[in-house]
């Protein structure tokens, strides 16, 4: 069987548990090739309770990562942080021009942790350059309402509703991730084609230890896109990685703790917590 080979678009986190990080060691653990094209470096610092720093790639850099890894070849795609306009619309070239079949866009906005939208000038560019192409986006409630440009979401109705609007953006399908922060007693999700929506549910654990969990997610997703699943399929056998990895999260500091991107290869679907 030849090595199916994806790309991710993203920023790098330091501290090893989200970003370009998180996605390379999914992809490993599934089984595929990964590459990566960096747009940004996120930094911590210590002295400032583990604030983050931001740092830009130069977008000639960024090209030429894409160009190099465009010339061998890629299955699937992913794009994470991007962090400006300019990026997001080489992110937007990149799959127009590759003609790549699959790309999941995971509009991050976000780190946990921190409560500012770290670029709000690129919500837009996401909307209207970038999530059209999708085969899947994947945002969580906050960035499912930026899109939508709805209210915040809190209810599996708004969640609805905020799918139908991103779906007529052009994505061809919509994963809205309830996780934590929906009042429900499962961890769900709302996948949606733009005929019928699936849930996704999963046990919700009691845990801190959460960084990385979207980007894990969405290169679950990429990856199994890549090995020739349907996308029903490929949320589904993400889901449980991503529920495994959550499962076996642990802390690395006093300020953040990484899901465990081994987990579901280690121990399977099935959960069993690690004493901390
Ligand atoms: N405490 C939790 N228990 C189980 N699953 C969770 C938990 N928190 C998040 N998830 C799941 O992890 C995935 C990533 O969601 P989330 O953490 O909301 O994304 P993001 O990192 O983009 O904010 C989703 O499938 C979500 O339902
Ligand atoms: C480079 C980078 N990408 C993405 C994220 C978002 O991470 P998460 O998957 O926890 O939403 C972070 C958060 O720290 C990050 O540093």
């Amino acid at each position: 069987m030849t090595m199916k080979k994806v790309l991710t678009i993203a920023g790098s986190d330091s501290s090893g548990g989200a970003g370009i990080q998180a996605d390379l060691k999914t992809f490993q653990e599934l089984g595929v090739y990964g590459m990566s094209a960096l747009t940004t470096i996120v930094t911590m610092d210590p002295k400032d309770n583990w604030h983050h720093h931001v740092f830009p790639i130069e977008i000639s850099t960024l090209e030429a990562q894409i160009e190099t890894i465009l010339s061998v070849g890629i299955d699937a795609m992913k794009t994470g942080m991007l962090g400006s306009v300019e990026i997001i619309e080489t992110a937007a070239k990149t799959i127009n021009e590759s003609k790549i079949k699959h790309a999941v866009i995971d509009p991050v906005m976000v780190c946990k942790g921190e409560d500012e939208v770290l670029h709000p000038e690129t919500a837009d560019a996401l909307r209207k350059v970038l999530v059209p192409l999708a085969t899947v986006v994947t945002p969580n409630l906050f960035e499912a309402s930026q899109l939508a440009q709805t209210k915040p979401i809190k209810t599996i109705e708004d969640m609805k509703e905020a799918a139908e609007k991103i779906h007529a953006l052009g994505p061809k399908y919509v994963l809205i991730k309830g996780g934590s922060k929906l009042k429900t007693e499962k961890a769900v999700d709302l996948l949606y084609d733009g005929k019928e929506f699936k849930f996704l549910e999963a046990e919700l654990i009691d845990t801190p230890y959460i960084h990385g969990a979207g980007c894990t997610y969405s290169s679950a997703i990429t990856a199994e896109l890549a090995k020739g699943k349907s996308v029903e399929e490929a949320v589904d056998v993400a889901k449980d990685f991503i529920t495994a990895a959550i499962s076996h999260g642990f802390k690395l500091n006093q300020y953040v703790g990484p899901t465990m991107h081994g987990a579901y290869r280690t121990y399977g679907a099935g959960r069993t917590k690690i004493e901390q």
